[in-house]
């Protein structure tokens, strides 16, 4: 039988008590990550660094003994690749050099295979090292919410550089989009090929967009990356996040194909277990009921395994761990999950 929990969910079966794993795992809330993060030089080259890419991947496994291990790396690798200048300013998050219009046709993927190799060397140690029963996930960043960092050149609130951007040149975002879609499958494949047991496709951004962008910037570039995948690797598992895209998730599972959705807070549990009944579903904790702790997390890890806990259910929060994450509140989610 599988040993990987987190694989048997992705399978369908229903298993009691969920596998557990938090969005940004390896992060800032970690005093070991902090001192290998100080060690590194620059976020960008930690995530280049396999040694040390490794080490932060596997510190969360150590500590708390998840049940999948999330390769450490960024979405923004790939910009990085086309050569933005992509760079992490402490305080203010990812800037790169803002991309016009005219500059599309220009972008060059062929340095992607060298300036990758790094990240797909993490990959294959980290399924080396870690223990038999925790599932390794790899990751890209759909192409909808890379865009939007390469479009404005940082992130902004409701990526209106980006919205704008898409209407008014629609032919060339659907040409950026396109390669970021080629990009990422190619990337995704060679994860997969290196050790990654299943991937999951980051769309942070869906929810700033209206119904026909939703269809058109999300669901066919992410449907591209499924169905690249899948040719070349015709067992992958793939989870989908698309946060704060509600209503439109049943439409998101049947027009790109993921086996898993992954579920912000705000997706009510009706809703949740309406999607669930046709495939797994991960999620959903708000992440500031980890920090505030006590009543709050708990009846927050409660509801979710009293409303989803009967069907393929893989615990998470809806979100990305915070820095200010106490450990402790991480150590009571576990128990109270685990029971
Ligand atoms: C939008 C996005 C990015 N990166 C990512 C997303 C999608 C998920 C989400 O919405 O949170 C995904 C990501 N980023 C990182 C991981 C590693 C693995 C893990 O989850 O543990 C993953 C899966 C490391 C990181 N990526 C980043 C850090 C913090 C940087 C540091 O340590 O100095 C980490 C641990 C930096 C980053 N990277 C990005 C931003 C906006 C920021 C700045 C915000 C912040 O500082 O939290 C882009």
């Amino acid at each position: 039988m599988e040993q990987r929990k987190l694989l048997r969910v992705l399978a369908g079966e229903t298993v009691t008590p969920p596998p557990v794993w938090l969005m940004r795992q390896a992060g800032r809330y970690l005093p070991e990550y902090r001192a290998t993060r100080a060690a590194a030089g620059s976020f960008l080259d930690l995530c280049y660094n396999p040694d040390l890419a490794t080490e932060v991947t596997l510190q969360p496994i150590r500590r708390f003994g998840f049940d999948a291990a999330i390769l450490f790396s960024d979405i923004l690798v790939i910009p990085d690749t086309l050569r933005r200048n992509v760079r992490f300013v402490v305080g203010e998050g990812p800037q790169m050099d803002p991309i016009a219009p005219h500059e599309i046709a220009a972008l060059d993927p062929t340095h992607a295979e060298t300036h990758l190799a790094p990240v797909i060397a993490t990959v294959a140690r980290l399924r080396a090292e870690l223990p038999t029963e925790t599932a390794l996930i790899g990751f890209c960043g759909a192409p909808w919410t890379v865009a939007t960092y390469m479009i404005a050149g940082h992130g902004t609130p409701d990526q209106a550089p980006a919205r704008l951007f898409g209407y008014r040149h629609p032919a060339e975002m659907d040409a950026l989009l396109a390669l970021l879609a080629e990009m990422s499958a190619d990337y995704l494949i060679r994860q997969l090929r290196a050790g990654a047991d299943c991937v999951q496709i980051f769309d942070s951004w869906a929810g700033v967009l209206d119904e026909l962008s939703f269809e058109r910037f999300s669901v066919g570039p992410t449907r591209r990356i499924v169905e690249r995948v899948r040719a070349s690797v015709p067992a992958a598992r793939i989870i989908g996040f698309a946060k704060g895209a509600g209503p439109l998730l049943e439409r998101y599972r049947s027009g790109t194909g993921v086996d898993a959705i992954g579920l912000d807070w705000s997706v009510p549990f009706s809703h949740g277990a309406a999607l669930q009944r046709g495939g797994p579903v991960q999620g959903n904790l708000d992440p500031l009921r980890l920090i505030a702790g006590g009543r709050a997390l708990e009846e927050g890890v409660d509801a979710i395994l009293d409303q989803l806990g009967a069907g393929p259910l893989i615990f998470n929060l809806g979100h990305g761990i915070t820095p200010d994450a106490p450990i402790a509140h991480v150590e009571a989610l576990l128990r109270r999950v685990r029971g």
